[in-house]
């Protein structure tokens, strides 16, 4: 098991700029998503992983090898990495044991020790009951499963996986996820993968780099992106919340409850304005009549949608910014309320 580097990569098609300068240290048997938008590189930078595609500048490292460089190009079946893709990539007129067992096959491998790998990876994927099936016998997620299996069958350092649940529907995903995680569990691999869905990579992850435009944007654990985002960017894009334009603050710090109601009463269009992240479970809705020493702001319910276990309540502040809150009573459209803010993050303007 070595660490995987990414060094300062680049890469254009065309001479059209798509991953500008990336560089990333995964450890050893580390589960790392690649999160972003759509067109934001990521699929890329698999490829480039997997050495389907040549870096344009930088280089990755595994262990004491340098996979590529403007220099040097290892190919894809010398680099021991497995990969798994959204569209399972199966082959159509083989058994599910002889699509397992391929990778084995062209790496002639003899018989018996096949025999016994393709058994083995087809009992981590709770398949061992459908060996001899062809891929059109088989549901979504057992096709998945077949193909996680076969990237596992070569004992690979490092597995790759591109959006391998977009084609799959939401309960599937669930049981899914369960699945990769027992599967990293198991076999110990590194592990990129890479998804647009924010709830996967965080319910997934050890690591996040969360990329946009072909940049990282943040690296963290998703408690800390969640936490602690870097940018107005993305406080929108992890999570649930509001981001507020309030007076000038100093970015990256938490402000507590006081601070923030002086900063947004301080609100004026015509001054320099900062942008803060305020989390729904933040927010308390307070009797203002019969507390009179709470600290609390005055608001109108803009909205209220029932979501099951709870109310997500849209609220509109004095100076017209919206806020999510979460209730466990509906809530009358344009009624005041009143509420306390527990705390804000500050955030960096976008450059
Ligand atoms: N072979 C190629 N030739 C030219 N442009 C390409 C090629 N492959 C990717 N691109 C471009 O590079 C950019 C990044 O594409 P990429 O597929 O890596 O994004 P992505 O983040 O994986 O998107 P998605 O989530 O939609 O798959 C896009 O603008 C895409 O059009």
């Amino acid at each position: 098991m070595a660490r995987l580097i990414l060094d300062n990569i680049h890469k254009s098609f065309h001479g059209e700029p798509v991953v500008k300068g990336l560089s990333l240290t995964i450890e050893p048997g580390e589960f790392v998503a690649l999160l972003g938008p759509s067109g934001c590189g990521k699929s890329t930078i698999l490829r480039m992983l997997a050495g389907f595609e040549p870096v344009s500048g930088g280089q990755i490292i595994h262990g004491a090898d340098c996979l590529s460089s403007a220099r040097q190009h290892v190919p894809t079946e010398d680099r021991n990495f497995g990969m798994v893709f959204q569209s399972y990539a199966l082959w159509p007129h083989m058994s599910v044991k002889d699509n397992v067992g391929y990778p084995l096959k062209v790496q002639k491998i003899n018989v018996a020790e096949r025999n016994k790998r393709i058994q083995e990876a087809l009992e981590i994927v709770q398949l061992e009951d459908y060996a001899d099936r062809l891929p059109a016998q088989l549901s979504g997620g057992q096709r998945q499963r077949v193909a996680l299996a076969r990237s596992l069958v070569t004992e690979p350092d490092v597995v790759l996986f591109d959006e391998p649940l977009a084609n799959l529907d939401r309960h599937l995903r669930a049981t899914m996820e369960e699945t990769f995680r027992a599967f990293h569990k198991r076999t110990g691999a590194t592990i990129v993968y890479v998804t647009h869905d924010q709830s996967e990579a965080m319910s997934l992850a050890d690591h996040i780099a969360v990329l946009n435009k072909g940049q990282l944007v943040q690296w963290g654990t998703p408690q800390e992106l969640y936490a602690t985002p870097k940018n107005t960017w993305l406080a929108n894009f992890i999570g649930r919340g509001s981001v507020l334009n309030v007076e000038a603050v100093e970015p990256q710090q938490y402000i507590n409850s006081a601070d923030l109601h002086r900063l947004i009463a301080g609100y004026s269009p015509q001054k320099i304005t900062s942008n803060v992240l305020v989390r729904p479970q933040d927010i308390v809705f307070v009797d203002a009549s019969t507390d009179a020493s709470l600290d609390s702001l005055e608001v109108s319910v803009r909205n209220c949608i029932f979501r099951g276990e709870r109310y997500d309540i849209e609220l509109t502040l004095d100076n017209g910014q919206t806020l999510l809150a979460y209730s466990d009573v509906p809530m009358t459209l344009s009624s005041k309320c009143h509420v306390r803010l527990g705390q804000a993050w500050s955030l960096e303007s976008e450059s």
